[in-house]
């Protein structure tokens, strides 16, 4: 089996196949708190629906919709309050995977719940925080739309788009420290869990 991610249930990890990991020269960032965000992709009809990112942390990036789980919420609950405020669509959202992400720098770590619809209702605005874009997510169709921006992304989200893009169940920890302006990827490790023995 492969190493256990510190700070993800250890059961959730039993049986996972390990898809990608780096950084081994590094040791995983130490934390003593989390604080519970969302994150939310509408992929439909050969596309997936993302905002570029007008203020805030990870500004000027394109992203999925969320933000923090606010007190007496549940995480899907916000995650639907997230999509509305910053895309002003609603969706039948599926836990999609677990993310924590860590920065040097910020003492808490971020636990991310990733979610995921193939449909939604209303129609996609521009709102304070987010410009939503369509993007194709293969070669092969809509030509005329643009490949997934990856280039102005998170630097380890092509790792695991391709489980979300194919239904796949997965966790993801990245621990990033900051360069000047930039944030550079030090140590990750994606696993998809699909194959979870409950
Ligand atoms: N796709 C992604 N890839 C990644 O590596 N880190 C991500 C990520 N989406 C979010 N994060 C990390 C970095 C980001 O600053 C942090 C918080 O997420 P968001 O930026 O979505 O939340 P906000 O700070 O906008 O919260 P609100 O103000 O409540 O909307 O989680």
């Amino acid at each position: 089996m492969s190493e256990l991610i510190p700070g993800l249930d250890d059961l959730s990890q039993k049986g996972c196949i390990e898809v990608s990991s780096g950084g081994s020269e590094f040791e995983w960032m130490k934390f003593e708190q989390r604080k519970l965000y969302t994150n939310a992709f509408i992929v439909v009809d050969g596309k997936i629906l993302l905002g570029y990112k007008k203020r805030g942390f990870g500004v000027h990036k394109y992203n999925g919709f969320g933000g923090k789980v606010d007190a007496g919420e549940t995480s899907i609950q916000a995650a639907s309050r997230e999509l509305m405020e910053e895309a002003g669509i609603e969706s039948s959202l599926e836990h999609a995977g677990t993310f924590l992400f860590l920065i040097a720098g910020v003492e808490w770590a971020f636990h991310i719940d990733i979610y995921r619809a193939d449909s939604y209702t209303g129609t996609p605005i521009e709102t304070e925080e987010m410009h939503p874009h369509w993007f194709r997510i293969n070669d092969e169709d809509h030509l005329d739309t643009p490949p997934i921006p990856f280039d102005k992304m998170w630097e380890s989200d092509d790792l695991w788009f391709p489980l979300l893009l194919k239904k796949r169940n997965f966790i993801v920890r990245t621990d990033y420290i900051r360069e000047g302006e930039r944030d550079v990827l030090r140590k990750w490790c994606v696993k998809e869990t699909s194959f979870n023995a409950s």
